[in-house]
């Protein structure tokens, strides 16, 4: 429920980034429902776009053809932290974007300049009308799409522990293998060009291997209140 005290504060823009498996998402929209604010999944809108080329036959190896059809599919992102929804050309797609294949593919197509400018556009323009304030997740926030983010997050956790939450959410899946699958993402995420996973020089940077969920989402809005306290 939302506290008198989220109501009457003043807009604040939190950017949570990190890689896969750190609790961006579980850690987001908790502190969003907390505190009264707007929830924005980036990594759902890039998965979405990569859904759309792979559903339209487009080649993800080739930038090009990547680059001829960013402009194409219409991506609405809610921000709602307690029913997160997107659609793509007016489809429900929350549950396709989670598929192994548009996993394995989102990392080349999110790699792709022109994708990144699109849907770094579409990011802003959310954060900019969330009237109370929003909680952005994903790789890039902080340094390229918000870098004048009240608060900015980089949450870590050792390979093990990353690996060992993906498996679990993936019921029955290997964890040596999901573990070789989400380095390999971190390594393509780390190294490209445009906008790589990067730690803000100006994050603070929470290690959640060894800390629970409660505990990461109490670090998180304590930074928040103390942020908001300043002001
Ligand atoms: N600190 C934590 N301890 C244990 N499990 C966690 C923790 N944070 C998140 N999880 C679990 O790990 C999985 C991945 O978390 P998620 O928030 O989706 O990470 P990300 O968005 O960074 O990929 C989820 O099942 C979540 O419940
Ligand atoms: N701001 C962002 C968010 C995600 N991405 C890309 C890179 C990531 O591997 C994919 C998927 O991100 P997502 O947050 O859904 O990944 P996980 O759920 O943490 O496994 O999107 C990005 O390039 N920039």
């Amino acid at each position: 429920m939302e506290s008198t005290a989220a109501r009457t504060a003043p807009a604040v823009i939190v950017a949570i980034d990190g890689p896969s498996g750190t609790g961006k998402s579980s850690t987001s929209k908790a502190v969003a429902t907390q505190l009264g604010l707007s929830y924005l999944d980036t990594g759902a809108q890039y998965r979405a776009i990569t859904w759309w080329m792979v559903t339209n036959g487009i080649d993800v190896a080739d930038p090009s053809s990547i680059a001829a059809a960013a402009g194409k599919p219409d991506i609405v992102s809610g921000t709602d932290p307690a029913a997160p929804a997107i659609t793509v050309d007016g489809t429900d797609v929350a549950g396709p974007i989670r598929t192994q294949e548009v996993t394995s593919k989102v990392s080349a197509v999110s790699a792709v300049p022109e994708v990144r400018a699109r849907i770094t556009e579409l990011q802003r323009s959310i954060a900019a009308a969330a009237g109370q304030g929003i909680v952005v997740e994903g790789r890039d926030i902080g340094t390229t799409v918000l870098p004048d983010a009240d608060l900015k997050i980089f949450l870590t956790a050792s390979p093990e522990a990353r690996a060992a939450r993906r498996s679990g959410e993936l019921k029955g899946a290997d964890v040596n293998a999901t573990r070789e699958a989400l380095m390999k993402r971190d390594v393509a995420d780390s190294t490209r060009k445009t906008s790589p996973l990067a730690k803000a020089a100006d994050a603070v940077e929470v290690d959640t291997s060894d800390l629970t969920l409660q505990q990461v989402i109490e670090c998180v809005v304590t930074l928040v209140e103390g942020k908001r306290a300043t002001r």
